[in-house]
Parts: structure tokens; C-alpha cells; sequence
């Protein structure tokens, strides 16, 4: 079959054709980005105010994530998860594992999640066909969801899925639903409420800890296991949920040099992630053998979780 993705087949497209979509008014920029206006919904993407059904049930998530992510609860699920020893078994096992999870943070989504691995993967493929590293990414950037199985420890929303952010340090005003943070005791906390709270300047992400969730613990899985993937795509799985750095331009001050290399491959393929989520499914079997050939060349076959 064809891949009928017709919002993020206008991603990246070609210069002649722009004007003329346009006048249509469904497209917008977005940097180099020519993107859809709105989602499946009828909404502007990440917007998490505008009146709709899933516009109570994100908020709730958000208010209950904020009130319990604190900088002792992520050193504790760090320390816990980074243990890897809970399944093992092969990238594509875990793909599949992901028919069975949904995402209750997300309001532009809420088709199965292998689904939008696919379409966030199939959009880049189709921009950057010689990146296959960035199109596995595509594939595998959202995997750490798993932590919402039971054999995974069934972790609740609040610590799996939404927006990622430091701990340790003031929480940014950017972040989506911050006035929730007024119920966080860390808020209070005179040693993590500050600027640089537990950190100092330029001290590079990686000596940042970030709220706990589906990113950290695929950066974990990705790095403990060996993958071969460039560090622009360890950077993009571990940080995609840093809305307030990547979107909003904050938390810069913590950022090193390669950090900051970095983070313009997450620029690009941030677009993807956001703006390929329609409900126009990818078939599975027919682009399987793609992946399962990045998978050889980038993983062992069978990891740790
Ligand atoms: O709701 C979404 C979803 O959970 C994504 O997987 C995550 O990466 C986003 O940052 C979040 O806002
Ligand atoms: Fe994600
Ligand atoms: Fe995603």
C-alpha cells in the first residue's frame, strides 16, 4: 500500500509548491517547516487550553504529574530502571508490546501508539531518505511508553508519558499547566527552587536529571544495550519531551557545546514527531522489513529492559 499520510506528506516540501498551499490555508510555517494547521481534532497542535474532549483529562494528567515529579522520586526511579532487568527481547518485540498502550497526556493524538511510530518514522523517511539512523529514531523514540505494561511495572500516566523538564532547579513558566507545580513540595525547596538549584552553569544535559518518563528510560535501554546509534539520536530520544528547551528555548543555560550540536537534529525531527500524528495508518507488514533491517544494523537482537 501506499503510505497515505497527507498532512506530513506537506513536511519539508518542495519550494515551488508552497505558495499554492498556502492559499489554502491549511498549512502554516513553522521555521523551514511548512506544516499542517491543525490536528485530528480540529485544533492547533499543543494547544492545551482550547475547549474539546480531551482538554480535561490532559489537564488532570499534567496537574498530577507536576505535584509528584521531585527531584527524589526521579533519583529513585533512575536508580530502579537503569537496573534492566525486568524483560528481554528485540526492538520490534517492544513495537508491538506498544498496540496496547495509549497516552493520556497527549491532545493531538489517540490512535495506538505503533501507529504514530510509524508515521513519525515513514514522514522523515520520505525527507531524509539517506538519514536511516533518524528514521529509526522515528521508530524508537517513543518505546520507553512500555513502562505502562504491568510486566514493566505499570507505572502510572503521570510517570510515563507528557512533557519532560529538570528537576533540582526552578520549574520554567513555559511549561504547559504550570501552576500545578504549586502543589510539587520541591517548590518550596530553597536548594531546588532557584535558577541553577542543584547545578551550575553550562554543566551539559547529561549531569541534568529530568522529570522520569518514557525518554530517560529509552536513553537507558538505547545506551546500556550497546546501540550504535549516532549520539544525535541518543540526544533525541532522551530530550524530545523537553518542550521548554526545544520549543520555548529555556534551560539553555545548562546546555554544553555538544548539546547544543545536538539539538539541531532535534529541531528537525521534532516537526515529525508533532505534526505526523493524523488518522491515516502506515501498513505495518509492508515497511516491516525496512525497519527490521535498521534495527540489525544499529541494535543486538535481542536487549535487556
Ligand atoms: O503528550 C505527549 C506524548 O506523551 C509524547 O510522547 C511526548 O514525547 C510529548 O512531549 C508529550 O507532550
Ligand atoms: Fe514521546
Ligand atoms: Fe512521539
Amino acid at each position: 500500500m501506499t503510505i497515505l499520510i497527507e498532512q506530513p506528506h506537506q513536511i519539508g516540501i518542495e519550494a515551488e509548491e508552497k505558495n499554492a498551499l498556502i492559499d489554502e490555508k491549511e498549512l502554516a510555517w513553522d521555521g523551514d517547516f511548512l506544516v499542517p494547521q491543525t490536528n485530528s481534532f480540529g485544533h492547533t497542535f499543543r494547544d492545551y487550553e482550547v475547549e474539546g474532549e480531551r482538554q480535561p483529562g490532559v489537564e488532570n494528567f499534567y496537574r498530577i504529574n507536576h505535584l509528584n515529579q521531585t527531584f527524589d522520586f526521579v533519583k529513585k526511579m533512575r536508580q530502579e530502571y537503569s537496573k534492566l532487568n525486568r524483560m528481554e527481547m528485540s526492538i520490534w518485540e517492544c513495537c508491538e508490546l506498544l498496540n496496547d498502550v495509549v497516552d493520556e497526556s497527549d491532545p493531538d493524538l489517540d490512535e495506538p501508539q505503533i501507529e504514530h511510530l510509524l508515521q513519525t518514522a515513514e514522514a522523515i523517511r520520505r525527507d531524509y531518505p539517506n538519514e536511516d539512523w533518524l528514521h529509526l529514531t522515528g521508530l524508537i523514540h517513543d518505546l520507553g511508553k512500555v513502562l505502562l505494561l504491568p510486566s514493566f511495572g505499570g507505572l502510572p500516566q503521570w510517570a510515563v508519558v507528557g512533557d519532560t523538564y529538570p528537576v533540582g532547579c526552578a520549574f520554567n513558566d513555559s511549561i504547559v499547566h504550570h501552576k500545578y507545580f504549586k502543589e510539587n513540595p520541591d517548590y518550596y525547596n530553597p536548594a531546588y527552587n532557584t535558577k541553577y538549584g542543584v547545578y551550575s552553569k553550562r554543566c551539559g544535559l547529561e549531569n541534568v536529571l529530568m522529570s522520569w518518563g518514557h525518554d530517560d528510560y529509552m536513553y537507558l535501554v538505547a545506551k546500556e544495550n550497546h546501540s550504535t546509534l549516532p549520539s544525535a539520536a541518543l540526544f533525541i530520544i532522551r530530550y524530545h519531551s523537553f518542550y521548554a528547551l526545544h520549543s520555548s528555548g529555556e534551560y539553555r543555560h545548562l546546555m554544553n557545546e555538544e548539546d547544543f550540536e545536538n539539538l539541531k537534529w532535534l529541531h528537525v525531527f521534532n516537526k515529525y514527531d508533532l505534526y505526523s500524528k493524523s488518522k491515516v495508518r502506515v501498513d505495518v507488514e509492508k515497511v516491516k522489513p525496512y525497519y527490521l533491517s535498521l534495527i540489525k544494523k544499529y541494535f543486538p537482537a535481542k536487549l535487556k529492559w
